[in-house]
């Protein structure tokens, strides 16, 4: 066990053999690391944990896959850096930093600590891809309904507490079955993916987009107004006209109609979706291809 746990930490470069025997010290932080499933909470307890054997100024600890950026602490001018892995599984790196040198035995301290960190990690990585496969539409990689269903009653709530504006953007692309009925359910199934990154293309960092269900997205658009929802639906609206999808030796044209609303004071979750998608449905009566206020 002691021997499988020291293979798994890699070591900016170089390998290592952990020669400290599991100790209390050891359990103690395995412990503690059970007690969460959130990275960087993680990342904050090890260091905790450490801090008297091994003291540091600083932490730092990224993970692209989940986009996550930790830092604490002032930055030394000595440091150390392990990348992370288990079993082929990136698991973020980790820098440590300080005024005064490292020693090879403290590294060698801190790379058996490491193993304690590295499974909590893995655990902490594979909570979070279920999270996110739950969360995901897997045609078009947008969140799910079930995501829009959460983020609405967290923006909501938010947004009531904070008195901050909210809008709301529903998009439905236009006689979407005809393209089924013509060119076949792939071809459909590629315009819904290509019509969500066009979405998601014309919209800030912060905005989110779900797909709401068959031909329907929904942009969530936080402490924004009508006016400025508006005019983010508008740019939408033109993205998505001014796209062809090739399809073969097809070049087709795919246009959508947006319905908007903002939350109200004495708008219910129901009341504030449902004026948006009336405004979507107004906008299909009106011609399509357009963009409605609800
Ligand atoms: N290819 C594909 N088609 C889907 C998917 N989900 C829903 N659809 C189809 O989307 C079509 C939606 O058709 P309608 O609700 O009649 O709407 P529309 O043809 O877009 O007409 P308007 O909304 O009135 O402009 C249906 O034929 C569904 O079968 C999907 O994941 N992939």
């Amino acid at each position: 066990m002691k021997d499988k746990a020291a293979e798994l930490a890699v070591v900016s470069n170089k390998s290592f053999e952990a020669s400290t025997a599991v100790n209390l010290h050891h359990y103690d932080i395995s412990s503690a690391l059970q007690t969460t499933l959130e990275f960087n909470e993680l990342i904050a307890i090890f260091c905790n944990k450490i801090q008297a054997t091994l003291p540091h100024n600083s932490v730092e600890y990224v993970n692209d896959e989940f986009s996550l950026a930790f830092k604490r602490g002032i930055v030394g001018r000595h440091s150390c850096n392990y990348a992370l892995k288990v079993e082929e599984q990136q698991l973020g790196e980790l820098k440590l930093t300080r005024s005064q040198r490292f020693s090879k035995d403290e590294l060698k301290m801190l790379e058996s600590l490491l193993c304690c960190l590295i499974y909590p990690l893995r655990n902490a990585t594979l909570f979070q891809q279920a999270l996110q496969m739950a969360y995901t539409d897997p045609l078009t990689k947008t969140n799910n309904r079930t995501a829009f269903n959460d983020a609405l009653l967290r923006e909501i709530s938010r947004s009531k507490r904070g008195n901050q504006s909210l809008s709301l953007i529903f998009v439905d692309v236009d006689h979407f079955k005809s393209i089924n009925d013509e060119y076949g359910h792939d071809c459909g199934d590629l315009a819904l993916a290509s019509v969500a990154s066009w979405v998601k293309d014309s919209v800030r960092g912060c905005d989110t987009v779900f797909r709401y269900g068959g031909e329907e997205f929904v942009i969530l658009l936080a402490d924004t107004h009508q006016t400025d929802a508006a005019i983010i639906a508008e740019r939408v609206r033109s993205s998505i006209e001014s796209h062809t999808l090739a399809y073969g030796m097809d070049v087709l044209n795919i246009t959508a109609s947006l319905g908007v609303s903002s939350l109200r004071e004495d708008d219910s979750t129901e009341s504030f979706v449902k004026r948006a998608d009336a405004a979507m449905y107004t906008a299909k009566q009106e011609g399509r291809n357009r963009v409605c206020l609800g």
